[in-house]
């Protein structure tokens, strides 16, 4: 479904991305490891489109996109910067907007979890509070709600866990679950050996060269 081939990034001189190849399927779940600097999210924002790679390809259904084409960014969720919240939307209110702006959707291999998202990250007591009334954990836990709430065929995370305590990167462990377990193509990047023992069925190691 979605593939890098040699997928590479240099910036002035500088090696971001050493030549990756990844083929993501629908229903896999692949953890992308390697340490700090080795590249991992760059590659993210590579398979999301956000970032050209300066050699190789990325190509989802076989075609070469990047985020302005509106045929992949329907396919493609991805969670890689914290996402632009709105401070006078109440967490319920940003679902709403999700829900409303992906709505009849139905190409995607996973529909998504909509409202759900809320109780699945174990945000439901909190519907009703904005964004600046949340804790660095509880915002992590809705910039995942939100990703997690439309429609996709793949979905990236770069480090899911991040600010999570152990009981919510449980939850986290779920929904990567649920999302393959319902046809999504789901690669995270992630430092926590645990949730890639949960979670992956196979591993990507990226390396500094
Ligand atoms: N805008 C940039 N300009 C130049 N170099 C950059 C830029 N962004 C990242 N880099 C470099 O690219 C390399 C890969 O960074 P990247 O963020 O992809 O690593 P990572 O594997 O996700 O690391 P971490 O585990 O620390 O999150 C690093 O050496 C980083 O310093």
């Amino acid at each position: 479904m979605l593939t890098a081939e040699d997928a590479a990034v240099e910036r002035d001189g500088a090696i971001l991305l050493h030549p990756t190849s990844l083929r993501l399927e629908a229903g896999a779940c692949v953890a992308v490891r390697g340490p700090n600097g080795a590249g991992k999210t760059t590659l993210l924002r590579v398979l999301a489109g956000r970032l050209r790679p300066s050699s190789g390809s990325v190509r989802l259904h076989d075609r070469r996109f990047d985020e302005r084409d509106r045929e992949a960014r329907r396919h493609i969720a991805a969670l890689i910067e914290p996402p632009t919240l709105y401070p006078d939307l109440t967490l319920r209110d940003h679902l709403a907007l999700i829900e409303a702006a992906w709505s009849g959707e139905r190409w995607a291999s996973w529909s998504g979890m909509g409202a759900d998202a809320l109780d699945a990250f174990g945000l439901e007591p909190l519907a009703d509070r904005f964004p600046h009334e949340l804790s660095s954990g509880q915002r992590q836990l809705v910039s995942l709600a939100v990703t997690c709430a439309r429609p996709c065929s793949v979905l990236l995370l770069d480090e899911p866990e991040q600010r999570l305590d152990p009981d919510r990167r449980a939850l986290v462990a779920a929904v990567l679950r649920r999302a393959s377990g319902s046809g999504a193509a789901v690669a995270f990047a992630s430092h926590d050996a645990e949730l890639v023992e949960r979670v992956a069925d196979a591993q990507l190691e990226v390396t500094q060269g």
